[in-house]
C-alpha cells in the first residue's frame, strides 16, 4: 500500500488536456520533489491527489482508497502558497489557526480540551514559534506565517505532507528555516513528503526523490539519478535547454 498510487492518470480542463498518462508511486519515507515549468500541471496534480478534482482517465489512490473518496482526511497535510492561504485581516491569533486544524478533525467547536490544547502548543513548538502563541497572524512575518499553516497541518499529527509552491512570497531568510524545518520533518519524524517547487537548484538538495512534469511524466526516480541526467531530462521536459542555478542550501 503506498501514500499515494496514481495510475494511467489523464485529466482535462475542458477540452484541453493536462496531464497525459501519469503513473507515480510514492512510498513511505519519501521526500519527492515535482519539478516543471509554469502551466505544467503541477498544481492541477496536487488538486487530483487531494481528491478536489477527479481524474478524466485512470486513478489516484491515497492509502489504498481512492483520492476522491478519501475518509481520513487527518492523515494529510495541505500547505499552499502563503499568499492563497487566508485573509490576513481575520483577527486570529496563532494558537486559534493551529487549533483550527483540530477542529476540522473533530467537527466540533468551542473550547479546546486540555489535552488538544497541549497538542496545539507541541506543535507549535515544534515549528519554533512558541513564544508567539498569543499574537495575531496578520503581525508574524511572511516566514513565521507560513510556519503556522504547517503547524495548522501538523496538529492532526498526518502521515503525509503536501507544500505546493510554499515558499513563494518568503523572505530569503525565512526560506532556510522553512526547508530546515521541512528535513527535520522527513528526517525525525518520518513524514511522507511531496514538495511542489519550481526552484530545482533548491528542491535537488532537500528531497531524496524527483518527479519532473510537464503534461507527462518526464522523470520520477532517485535525486542522485536526476541530478546526473537533468541537463538531458529538463531540456526533454522543458524542450529547451535551462540553465539550473546553483544555491548554497
Ligand atoms: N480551473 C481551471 N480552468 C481551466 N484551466 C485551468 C484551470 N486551472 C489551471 N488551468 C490551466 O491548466 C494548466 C496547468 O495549470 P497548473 O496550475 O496545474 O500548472 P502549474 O504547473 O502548477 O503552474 P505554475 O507553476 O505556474 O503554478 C495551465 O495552463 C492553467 O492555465
Amino acid at each position: 500500500m503506498y501514500p499515494i498510487d496514481i495510475n494511467e492518470l489523464s485529466f482535462a480542463y475542458e477540452q484541453r488536456l493536462i496531464l497525459n498518462n501519469i503513473k507515480l508511486q510514492v512510498h513511505d519515507g519519501d521526500f519527492l520533489g515535482i519539478v516543471g515549468p509554469n502551466g505544467s500541471g503541477k498544481t492541477t496534480l496536487v488538486k487530483l491527489i487531494l481528491g478536489l478534482l477527479r481524474p478524466m482517465h485512470g486513478e489516484v489512490k491515497l492509502y489504498d482508497q481512492l483520492a476522491s473518496n478519501f475518509a481520513q482526511r487527518h492523515r494529510i497535510g495541505y500547505i499552499a502558497q502563503r499568499s492563497a492561504s487566508i485573509n490576513l485581516g481575520f483577527p486570529a491569533t496563532v494558537q486559534e489557526v493551529v487549533a483550527a486544524g483540530l477542529l476540522s478533525r473533530h467537527k466540533l467547536f468551542g473550547p479546546l480540551k486540555k489535552l488538544d490544547r497541549l497538542q496545539v502548543d507541541k506543535t507549535i513548538e515544534l515549528v519554533g514559534l512558541s513564544s508567539y502563541r498569543r499574537h495575531l497572524l496578520g503581525n508574524l512575518s511572511g516566514g513565521q506565517q507560513q510556519r503556522v499553516f504547517i503547524a495548522r497541518a501538523l496538529v492532526c499529527n498526518p502521515d503525509l505532507l503536501i507544500f505546493d509552491e510554499p515558499t513563494v512570497g518568503v523572505d530569503a531568510e525565512s526560506v532556510d528555516r522553512f526547508y530546515t524545518l521541512l528535513e527535520e520533518l522527513h528526517q525525525c519524524h518520518k513524514k511522507t513528503m511531496v514538495l511542489v517547487s519550481h526552484d530545482i537548484g533548491v528542491i535537488t538538495t532537500k528531497v531524496n526523490k524527483v518527479a519532473c512534469l510537464n503534461r507527462e511524466l518526464y522523470f520520477h526516480g532517485d535525486c542522485h539519478e536526476f541530478i546526473s541526467n537533468q541537463e538531458q531530462i529538463l531540456e526533454q521536459a522543458y524542450q529547451h535547454s535551462v540553465q539550473v542555478l546553483s544555491h548554497n542550501h
